[in-house]
Parts: structure tokens; sequence; C-alpha cells
């Protein structure tokens, strides 16, 4: 029997333990604050907003935001991050990304206090992942997948881990995550070819991916028992929500996977109100 890795089991579990902390961090006056920042409508941007309002009223964090036009400048996108700087009712900040092209990635990682950074973006929270020392915070949704991991009691070493995806916000700094849990990681990306992923999919115990492909990863990519983390969040061409991997080809024949949604993002929107908290708590 294939085993469902539910998400939503493991985001309650999380939001019942912040509960309690919020409410003694309100005892002391301090009301937790998330700030989100979003430029344009991306659909997956939007679905995140919309998780994570409806966790943070849940946990009692408030949440501020920011949204620009996709046509923002470089100017007014880093004006908008000082002023957010500068607000210290403000703990945590949510920079959605991609950013349109004409935003320079780097320069906006560079712009954020360290200590607002609750979804890693910053250099420093990225280097405390690359070293193991854990300074800052870990990027949401890579920290999401190992709590998925760890509270199905799945562990990493000695396995041989497939990584789909090379990006900052999850394919890097998860696969950093996986071989500090002694696992061993392979990372795959759109140069890999077709041929060379799929034979490293097929032998591996445990697959993340996280493309941004709809549906792409079927049962050819997939062996008997193997772990399946779909990390995607997609819309498909009938408008629904869809992860980047085909549930109904891979989950007969996987040992356990996460459905999309009610998978790894209802445990990205958790692991986002747990470090809005911890920012907040080391504010005071
Ligand atoms: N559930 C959640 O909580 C979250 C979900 N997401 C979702 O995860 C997905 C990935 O997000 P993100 O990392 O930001 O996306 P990016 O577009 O930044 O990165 C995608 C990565 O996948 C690689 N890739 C793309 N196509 C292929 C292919 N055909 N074969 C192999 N590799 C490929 C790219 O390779 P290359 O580097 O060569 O271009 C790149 O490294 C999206 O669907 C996003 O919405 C993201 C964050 C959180
Ligand atoms: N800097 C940055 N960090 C990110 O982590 C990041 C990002 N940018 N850009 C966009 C993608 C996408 N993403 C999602 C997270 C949770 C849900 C989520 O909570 N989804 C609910 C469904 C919510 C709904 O649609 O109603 C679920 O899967 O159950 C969705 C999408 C994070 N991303």
């Amino acid at each position: 029997m294939t085993q469902l890795l539910k998400g939503k089991e493991v985001a309650d579990a999380l939001t019942e333990r912040l509960q309690n902390q919020t409410a003694e961090l309100q005892r002391r006056g301090v009301k937790p604050c998330l700030t989100i920042v979003r430029v344009g409508e991306n659909d997956s941007d939007l679905s995140y907003e919309r998780g994570a309002m409806k966790r943070a009223e849940k946990v009692g964090v408030t949440v501020k935001q920011y949204i620009f036009e996709e046509t923002i400048s470089q100017e007014e996108l880093l004006g908008g991050i000082e002023e957010i700087n500068e607000d210290a009712s403000i703990h945590g900040v949510l920079i959605f990304q991609p950013l349109p092209k004409q935003i320079d990635d780097a320069a906006v990682r560079k712009a954020l206090r360290p200590e607002k950074d609750v979804d890693g973006i910053t250099e420093g929270s990225l280097a405390g992942i690359f070293t193991g020392t854990h300074r800052g915070f870990a990027p949401c949704t890579a920290r999401a997948c190992m709590e998925i991991l760890d509270h199905y009691g799945i562990d990493l070493i000695g396995k041989r881990v497939a990584v789909l995806g090379r990006s900052l916000v999850i394919g890097k700094p998860v696969a950093m995550m996986v071989m500090e849990k002694n696992g061993t990681v392979t990372v795959c990306h759109s140069k890999t070819g077709k041929e060379a992923m799929i034979e490293i999919c097929q032998n591996s115990d445990v697959l993340i991916a996280a493309m941004g492909r709809a549906a792409m990863i079927d049962k050819s990519y997939v062996k008997a028992g193997q772990t399946v983390i779909d990390v995607g969040i997609n819309v498909n061409e009938e408008g629904k929500l869809c992860g980047d991997v085909d549930f109904d080809s891979v989950s007969p024949l996987c040992g356990a996977i996460t459905p999309v949604p009610g998978g790894v993002g209802a445990v990205t929107t958790a692991v986002l109100m747990l470090q809005v908290i911890e920012a907040a708590k080391l504010s005071v």
C-alpha cells in the first residue's frame, strides 16, 4: 500500500505548537508580524499567499502586504524593502521569487535585513545552510521537505536522493540539508537530459521534484517503493493546482508520496509561521 504523506497533518501538528507560542508572546506585548512582498500575479505566488494568510490567522500572526505591479523598477522595489527594514513592527519578510527580469535578484537579497529574512534568501542565511552552522533561517520549503520526512519517520542515512531542480529557493538548499542528514544526493536540472534523469531517478530511494513542470514526472522515472516528495505548485490546463509529479501515474508504484495541494505547500506555510515567531522572539 502506498503511504500518503499528508502535509496538512504535519502542518496542523506544527500549528498547534505555534498557537501556544504566539499566545505567550502576546502576553509580553509582542504581536508577530509577517510582511509579504509580491510583484505581479503569478499563480504559484497567489497560491502561497492564500495558504499563508489562512495559516497566519490560525497561528495568530499578523500579515502586512506589499503588492507591486509586474513593471515595477528596481529602485522602487528596493525603496519598499528599505521601508520594511526600518519598520520595527515587522519581524519577518517573504519576497516571492522569481522576480521579473528587470529586477536584479542579488540586489534584493542584499537589501533585506538578515534578521527579518524568514525565508532564507540572503547570502548569510544560505551560508548557514551551506556550512551547517544554522545561522539565520532556512528557506521554508527546503525545511518543509525535511519536516515531512521527519514526521513520518523516513530517515535518509545512506539513502540515494535525487533532487530535481537547482534553484536557491529549493533545489540547492534542500540538497545541502539532505547531505546533513547523511543522504547521498544527485541534483538534476534542465541540462541533465531526459535519459540521464530517468536513470538517476530510478536509482534513487527518495525523489524530491522541484522544477515547476506540471505533472512531468510519471511512472517511467519511478522505482517501486520509492519516497516521492512533490514540491511543484503549478496550474494545469484545466486551471487546477498540480505538482511536478503525475500523481495518478506514480502513486500505485511508489512507496510514499506527498499530494498537491495538501503536501509540501501546506507545510511550507507552517514553517514560515514558525520562523516569523522565532524572529519575533529574537527581536525582544
Ligand atoms: N510547495 C512549496 O512550498 C513550493 C513550491 N514551489 C514550486 O516549486 C517549483 C520550482 O520552484 P523554483 O525552484 O522557484 O523554480 P525555478 O524556475 O527557479 O527553478 C526550476 C529548476 O528546475 C529545473 N528544471 C526546469 N525544467 C526542467 C526539466 N525539464 N528537467 C530538469 N530540470 C528542470 C531548472 O533548471 P535550470 O537551473 O537548468 O534552469 C531549475 O533549476 C515551482 O512549481 C514552484 O511553484 C517553490 C517553492 C515552494
Ligand atoms: N521566496 C519564495 N519562497 C517560496 O517558498 C516560494 C516563492 N518564493 N514563490 C512561489 C512559490 C510557491 N510556493 C508555495 C507555497 C505554499 C503553497 C500552499 O500553501 N499551497 C496550498 C494550497 C493553497 C491554495 O491554493 O489555496 C497547498 O499546497 O495545500 C503554495 C505555493 C512557495 N514559493
